[in-house]
């Protein structure tokens, strides 16, 4: 793939799957179902969406992280039985965490398997509430679900967060779409959230931003460019965002790339700044750019030291694992550490030819490998197909910016 040596144009972003997911539950939650416009048609949505509107007693939830941990809460606090599965690759994803802190609340979900993780069999009920203390560490995905329910449970819910927040602002999307259809949510303290029973309603229809996260691989591009005037829009953008991942325009202002917005949203232009000698940065609040950055860095050649990473591990593959592994072949030697850190000290080896890049299930190393190709356009991608997961339309959106 040979990206042509001008790089301009205007590219229509996916919509956001983690608000997309979101408000589908809340919807499904309210009074009312809500007409919701720019809805996300990747797969994880798709099948939050089938999950929602069909509620089948077997749902298969493929690889969708949020889908998994929404639908067990969804399911948990409403009469009815459910088998819920997915990919060989969710069914290692720990859910321990949710499905004790849905257990002590009056839940019987159980373990269909292996005692932890899905397959789940979820035996809905009502449920009362009240007060539980979850770990905050593993994944915010578990408190998003618990507070999504919180209305519809007779006392409320009272949810203490132990140990260190990590992906806060996915918590306080969360807080913001609850609020949104209505509920009272808020903070005690630091590490208390109270929601009070209610009911969930929203007037009119509610629009889904574009996705930041999938912004970044543009982002990626623009950086590599070798082109100084390269310019790229993406409508739907907006600078106040429900999304963490709009830090990306921050981000990568390190790497010489300006965002500004006109009425239809972000335009990113160059602006001619040495980017620093080395990188180092706590992504704790936005694990979905670390591959993005991380790649970014290493074709930029500057050495980095990426933290706040403990989440990778058990996301669609160990991408800690995965991002050390493809490095190397392109010669460049990642050290892993302590499960939560990407060090590179800027020591190279052989490169591995020819330059074959596996993709482990996730879209994102798919995405964040694709711009390599502005260096090294020999770069295959193994299993491009994974990108639907969150931005199906991605090779297609490329496709102007590449020679035939
Ligand atoms: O709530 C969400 O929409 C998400 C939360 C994050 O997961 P963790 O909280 O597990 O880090 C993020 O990585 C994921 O892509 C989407
Ligand atoms: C981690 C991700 O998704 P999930 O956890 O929802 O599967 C992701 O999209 O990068």
């Amino acid at each position: 793939m040979q990206f042509k040596s001008e790089l301009r144009g205007r590219v229509v972003l996916p919509s956001s799957k983690s608000i997309t997911n979101r408000v589908l539950m809340l919807s499904a939650l309210a009074d009312t179902p809500c007409t919701l416009l720019n809805v996300s048609d990747c797969d994880d949505a798709r099948v939050m969406s089938a999950a929602m509107s069909e509620r089948p007693e077997r749902i298969d939830i493929g690889a969708a992280g949020t889908a998994m941990r929404f639908s067990t809460a969804f399911f948990a606090a409403q009469p009815g039985r459910h088998y819920i599965f997915g990919t060989p690759r969710m069914h290692e994803r720990p859910i321990s965490v949710l499905a004790d802190a849905l257990n002590s609340l009056g839940a019987d979900v159980r373990y269909a398997d292996r005692t932890g993780y899905p397959p789940l069999v979820v035996l809905g009920r009502t449920l009362t509430g009240g007060s539980v203390e979850i770990s905050a560490n593993v994944s915010s995905q578990y408190i998003s679900a618990l507070l999504m329910i919180g209305p519809i449970m007779e006392k409320g819910l009272h949810l203490r967060l132990t140990g260190g927040i990590i992906s806060r602002p996915y918590i306080d999307m969360t807080i913001s779409l609850m609020q949104a259809f209505g509920a009272e949510v808020t903070w005690i303290g630091d590490q208390t959230i109270y929601v009070k029973p209610g009911r969930y309603h929203h007037e009119g229809p509610f629009a889904i931003e574009s996705d930041w996260s999938s912004a970044s691989y543009w982002y990626e591009i623009m950086a590599l460019s070798a082109d100084s005037d390269a310019r790229i829009e993406l409508p739907g953008l907006h600078p106040k965002s429900l999304q963490g991942d709009s830090r990306v325009r921050e981000y990568f202002e390190m790497f010489g790339i300006q965002t500004t917005f006109d009425a239809e949203g972000a335009v990113l232009t160059k602006m001619h700044r040495p980017v620093p000698e080395t990188i180092q940065m706590d992504l704790s609040e936005q694990p979905d750019l670390a591959q993005t950055l991380v790649v970014t860095s290493a074709m930029l050649h500057r050495p980095f030291h990426f933290k706040g990473l403990q989440t990778l591990k058990i996301k669609e593959t160990d991408r800690l694992a995965a991002m050390r592994n493809e490095l190397l072949k392109f010669g460049i030697k990642v050290e892993v550490r302590s499960d939560s850190e990407l060090l590179w000290d800027g020591s190279t080896t052989a490169m591995q030819f020819p330059l074959t890049i596996d993709t482990y299930d996730d879209h994102r190393m798919a995405m964040a490998f694709a711009p390599c190709a502005m260096r090294f356009p020999e770069i295959v991608i193994n299993h491009p197909e994974v990108v639907s997961k969150s931005y199906p339309t991605f090779w297609e959106t490329l496709r102007p910016f590449v020679r035939n």
